[in-house]
């Protein structure tokens, strides 16, 4: 074949394979996982993701199986629905302390253009099939994406979407207060909060319902992008709750926000506050931050020898106005395409397949929480790592006359 006929040939499948993509998939298929399952041999495909997602106690993950009229419904409702079992090793002092916890992933549910209420019962409609079916799966602790009750406007820094805020104990949670209190259930509520006690201002807040229905407690989101369309600090600033913890009936839960995840330090906080499982409910788009997505969540996992439980929103979500950014770039009038890929990481850097790239879902994991101590004294990053000297460094740079600690080679700018 002559060159310049393969290479048109090959620019035509590109051009094919973009096409594919502009529904969300990856060229035709749904997630990364899928795509290799499909195209590899099964003895590459085992040693692939034996590199790419890590082996649990030696092996690969199990899948469970869930009842069937919780893959029915996921048929009938067209959700991606996948589940693992994260082990540990057999303990002879403690017996295992397995969970299962769910994350959901999912679309807005009208245009935004459609009346606000309309919205948001129209997300919560859409979203009851999908909680029930973790309820029905058994799921101990539920969480869903970031601000699961709106579209994620905060591109446009239109002020009419702050319509959308709620308090704590606003209709979003009384909604899913019934659903823990039915499933006995804990359930991560991530939402924009109005505080009616402080000016009526907003933040981006997670909030704790306890397995009784009761409020435990609420995060608000410590980091605040300022990159690309996430031009949130127009709505709410940097959170004033610290790093909590909650001690639920379920194990010692928080929750880091999305833009939190590029933060070490942020998670390292949450680790020393005692958490097993920090959970990590973003929005965000995959030409910006898709790459980053796997690494850090799993590189937070080991560091900090505690599980993570990743969501993002799914699809893409196109607003009346157009707007730009300061970037350069033309108005345009959505953020790109959400690109979900939820998923678990475990401290042993075992973690599961990621959920559909333009699917709503539910993603299941069962974990022993015995497997945060196991990794703590095998690796004993808790021991080495040098809290003194970090601290030292950190608070000699937050004064106002720090130099960086910097030896110069002194030939550096000697002249030959
Ligand atoms: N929601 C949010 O914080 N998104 C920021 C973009 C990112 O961190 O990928």
């Amino acid at each position: 074949m002559e060159k310049t006929q393969a290479s048109e040939m090959q620019k035509g499948e590109v051009k094919e394979q973009l096409k594919a993509s502009s529904d969300g998939s990856i060229c035709g298929f749904d997630s990364l996982h899928r795509l290799l399952k499909e195209n590899l041999k099964p003895q590459h495909f085992q040693e692939v993701s034996r590199l790419l997602i890590g082996l649990n106690c030696g092996r690969g993950l199990d899948a469970i199986s869930l009842p069937e009229s919780v893959t029915a419904v996921s048929v009938e409702h067209g959700f991606d629905l996948q589940a693992f079992s994260f082990h540990a090793d057999k303990e002879l002092l403690r017996e295992p302390r397995v969970v299962r916890v769910g994350l959901i992933q999912n679309s807005i549910a009208l245009p935004t253009t459609a009346p606000f209420l309309d919205q948001k019962m129209a997300i919560f409609k859409k979203l009851k099939p999908i909680i029930d079916a973790a309820g029905a799966s058994g799921v101990n602790i539920l969480c869903l994406q970031e601000a699961w009750m709106m579209p994620f406007a905060f591109c446009t820094r239109e002020k009419r979407w702050c319509e959308f805020a709620e308090p704590v104990d606003g209709e979003s949670t009384q909604f899913l207060q019934s659903f823990a209190l039915k499933y006995n259930m804990v359930i991560i509520s991530p939402i924009l909060e109005r505080d009616i006690n402080h000016g009526k201002v907003l933040w981006n807040t997670a909030v704790v319902i306890g397995n009784h229905g009761n409020i435990i407690g609420k995060h608000r989101k410590n980091h605040i992008p300022r990159v690309g369309d996430f031009n949130e600090s127009t709505y709410y600033m940097e959170g004033n709750t610290g790093h909590p913890v909650f001690e639920t009936a379920y194990g010692k839960i928080a929750i880091n926000i999305c833009y939190g995840r590029h933060h070490p330090l942020n998670w390292l906080a949450f680790g020393l506050n005692g958490a097993e499982i920090v959970f990590n409910p973003s929005a965000t788009v995959g030409e910006l931050s898709e790459p980053m997505w796997p690494i850090e969540a799993r590189n937070a996992a080991i560091a900090n020898s505690y599980f993570v439980a990743s969501i993002n929103r799914v699809g893409t979500e196109t607003f009346p106005n157009p707007f730009t950014s300061g970037d350069g770039k033309p108005a345009h009038a959505d953020f790109g395409h959400f690109y979900g890929s939820s998923h678990f990481s475990a401290p042993d850097a075992s973690c599961t397949p990621s959920l559909s790239r333009n699917r709503d879902g539910l993603i299941i994991a069962d974990m022993d929480l015995n497997l945060c101590r196991q990794l703590k004294d095998k690796w004993g990053f808790r021991m080495t790592a040098r809290y003194d000297l970090y601290a030292d460094t950190l608070a000699r740079y937050l004064k106002p006359d720090f130099e960086p600690q910097v030896i110069s080679d002194p030939l550096l700018h000697k002249k030959y």
